[in-house]
């Protein structure tokens, strides 16, 4: 079905009312090679697995979708597999017959139909506003309240483990003018052996990159408080969700403590009742923004409201995704008056191959917002036949 996408009807509105339905849902699991093993605390992957969503409207525009994971249900709860079959059991035939464009509408539709499920929501509500922005051919950003910049500073991950090999990754990267701030994944060593790994890595790579570190919730507050420091000492600029998501109290304590480097929230902000509560115990000065975590560009926004208010700092989070949901992120991140701490959607780059028929541009240490109406990025059918799961 689903193969090409149709220029912007030039109807009469009431015409196009009719042409905003949605009128099918499609879900393909897909798995895709990375170029190497990428650790993390709690898993390790060599292969990416995504839903892709293609939502068609009754005028034909079509949209795409992603839903990310990292290791089936380890990074969140869900995995590809009950994904596609909430999207095709509850989830889709909830929005099916709606208005395309009543994005809000749609999401509480959503919400009645399924508890959480947040990937899920965001790869529809993602398809709806491409295949919209597509009808109508304006770019996700506009329907966002518009692009104030097209080009994000992105990071690269480190994630081998072995500090040999990701100082000689750091600088073919550094070489390439592609990245300039590295994100080490910490957490699946020793506390000591992570330190001894990091000290190596500063020292490499002094006053030419910036380093930030995810421990992915590996520590207890004990080991934090011993580590935070050390790692502030060696000029680390960063540290993501150093305890456990519940431990709110802990991140807030660890936070008032001399010598603590900033800290970011991950996985212990999915929505903005959570960004409330981080913002009440100030517990994060900054906070990673996913669509897998705040079910959708709507969602997205909110949180990032919350923590505007209370002056917690942005950072384009991801999960890995391809350049189907980075444009995804790129979309909602370039409407921002601010964006901190850039962005980390270096995901199309630790893909053996991509989703879409022009991937997205890195340059100068930047990832460029894709131009064009929708996402900016069009599905290719022949990758999503090669990587779809028998
Ligand atoms: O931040 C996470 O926890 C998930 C992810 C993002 C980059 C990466 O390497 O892992
Ligand atoms: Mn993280």
């Amino acid at each position: 079905m689903l193969d090409t996408v149709q220029a912007a009807p030039e109807d009469t509105p009431a015409e196009l009312r009719r042409d905003l339905a949605i009128a099918a849902i499609d879900a393909t699991i897909v798995d895709v090679p990375t170029v190497r093993r990428h650790k993390l605390s709690q898993t390790s992957v060599t292969a990416q697995s995504y839903v892709i969503v293609r939502l068609r409207l009754a005028g034909g525009a079509e949209g795409i979708g992603e839903a990310a994971t990292l290791g089936g249900p380890r990074w969140s709860e869900e995995s590809v597999e009950a994904m596609k079959a909430n999207i095709d059991a509850y989830l889709a035939p909830a929005v099916l017959g709606q208005p395309a464009d009543r994005f809000e509408a749609l999401g509480l539709r959503l919400d009645q139909a399924a508890k959480r499920n947040n990937a899920a929501k965001a790869a529809i509500e993602t398809a709806a506003f491409d295949a919209v922005g597509r009808a109508l051919g304006l770019p996700v950003s506009a329907l966002l309240g518009g692009a104030s910049r097209d080009r994000i500073p992105v990071l690269w991950t480190l994630a081998s483990g072995d500090p040999a090999q990701e100082i000689e990754e750091a600088e073919r990267k550094l070489a390439a003018r592609l990245h300039r701030t590295f994100k080490v994944k910490i957490g699946a060593l020793a506390p000591a052996a992570d330190m001894a790994r990091m000290r190596r890595l500063a020292q490499a790579l002094a006053g030419r990159a910036e380093l930030i570190v995810d421990a992915n919730q590996a520590w207890d507050e004990t080991t934090a408080a011993r580590c935070l420091p050390q790692l502030a000492e060696m000029g680390v600029a960063l540290v993501e969700q150093p305890v456990p998501a519940w431990n709110l109290g802990a991140m807030a304590r660890l936070r008032a403590r001399p010598g603590t480097p900033p800290l970011l929230a991950d996985e212990c902000v999915f929505d903005a009742h959570d960004m409330l509560a981080v913002a009440q115990a100030a517990a994060a000065d900054a906070v990673s923004l996913k669509l897998v975590k705040h079910a959708g560009l709507l969602g997205l926004r909110r949180v990032a409201s919350v923590a505007e208010a209370a002056g917690i700092g942005l950072y384009g989070g991801c999960l890995l995704e391809s350049s189907v949901g980075a444009a995804a992120h790129l979309q909602v991140f370039s409407t921002f008056r601010a964006l901190e701490w850039g962005c980390e959607h270096f995901g199309p780059q630790i893909l053996t191959g991509d989703l879409v028929t022009e991937p997205l541009r890195f340059e100068d240490f930047h990832v460029h917002l894709p131009s064009g109406p929708g996402l900016g990025v069009t599905l290719d059918p022949a990758a999503l036949r090669r990587y779809a799961r028998p």
